[in-house]
């Protein structure tokens, strides 16, 4: 059985729980179920708290995991990341009082307070600089208010709650993180995990792209084709009336709109988009 560790609560759960489903994979039907086995797919899911995955995966107690890339770099863990799962980005990044601190020089000899000290404290001495991390497990941002430090390192998503405490990023970000998919070198499960990372890639792909569906006057066929590659090639498919074809071709996702239009003004009609469950390329 290949033990595969899952978010149990937080901003990752939710979201990998549905890319394991949408992978082909049995999980919890209620936040309370901490183990579940899926005997077809030859899987445990192990629910636990994503900062403590990166501990699991890296001592070799679980084969592999989701978690976030920060916490991973933030655990000094052995393991290591397989691949991006293109959910729950965020950066992580220095912030204060805006005027009081402007570079990361500025940190120097002042407190930072952050959940993130393995991350801070290797990230200030790359970068020579000397302060004091202080350690906290949540609501960093009120930390300046309450007078424990000077400065935070945190997580940000859409800076909601740092403007909400007054407070301004500064410097450049220290990580972009996102839910990642992590093993341990020397697992015994390497052909299990290559499934599941095969599985998780077709997931990941097929958010990417939709599936695009036209037809198209004969004589422009070439010309639709070089607007829609397709990965390998378009399938381009013959009309009762020969004066036409249809084209299939997959597409990605964030310029759907332009291609339609230009499809559209070349001379193409019956323009279809569907969304891709799953696939492997
Ligand atoms: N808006 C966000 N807030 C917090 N973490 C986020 C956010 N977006 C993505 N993440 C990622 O989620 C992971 C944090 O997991 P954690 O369990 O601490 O979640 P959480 O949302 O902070 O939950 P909790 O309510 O337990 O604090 C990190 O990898 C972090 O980068
Ligand atoms: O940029 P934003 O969209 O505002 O999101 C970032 C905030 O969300 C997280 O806090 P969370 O809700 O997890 O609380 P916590 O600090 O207690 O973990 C994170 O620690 C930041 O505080
Ligand atoms: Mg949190």
């Amino acid at each position: 059985m290949l033990r595969i560790a899952v978010p149990n609560k937080g901003s990752l759960s939710d979201a990998a729980g549905d890319m394991l489903r949408e992978s082909g994979y049995r999980t919890r039907r209620d936040a309370k179920e901490l183990v579940v086995t899926d005997e077809a797919n030859g899987v445990e899911l192990f629910y636990l708290r994503p900062r403590d995955i990166a501990v699991y995966v890296g001592s070799g107690t679980v084969d592999c995991g989701i978690t976030g890339r920060d916490l991973l770099l933030d655990s000094g863990s052995a393991a290591s990341e397989v691949m991006a799962l293109g959910f729950g980005q965020s950066t992580f990044r220095y912030a204060g009082r805006p005027g009081s601190v402007a570079a990361l020089a500025d940190i120097a000899g002042r407190r930072v307070a952050t959940s993130y000290q393995g991350l801070v404290e290797k990230h200030l001495a790359e970068h020579g600089v000397q302060a004091e991390v202080v350690r906290l497990d949540g609501a960093v941002e009120t930390a300046i208010t309450l007078g424990v430090a000077d400065v935070i390192a945190d997580v940000v998503e859409t800076g909601g709650t740092l403007r909400s405490q007054g407070l301004e990023v500064f410097g450049d970000p220290i990580l972009r993180s996102e839910a990642v998919l992590i093993r341990r070198e020397g697992s015994d499960q390497v052909a299990a995990i290559e499934v599941l990372r095969r599985r998780l890639l077709g997931v990941v792909t097929a958010r990417h792209y939709v599936m695009l569906d036209y037809d198209v006057p004969a004589t422009l066929v070439d010309e639709a084709c070089a607007i829609t590659p397709g990965l390998e090639s378009p399938t381009v498919s013959s009309l009762q009336n020969p004066e036409w074809k249809a084209v299939r071709a997959m597409v990605p996702r964030s310029g759907t709109n332009q291609v339609m239009d230009r499809l559209y003004e070349m001379g193409a009609r019956a323009i279809l988009v569907t969304d891709i469950a799953a696939c492997r390329l």
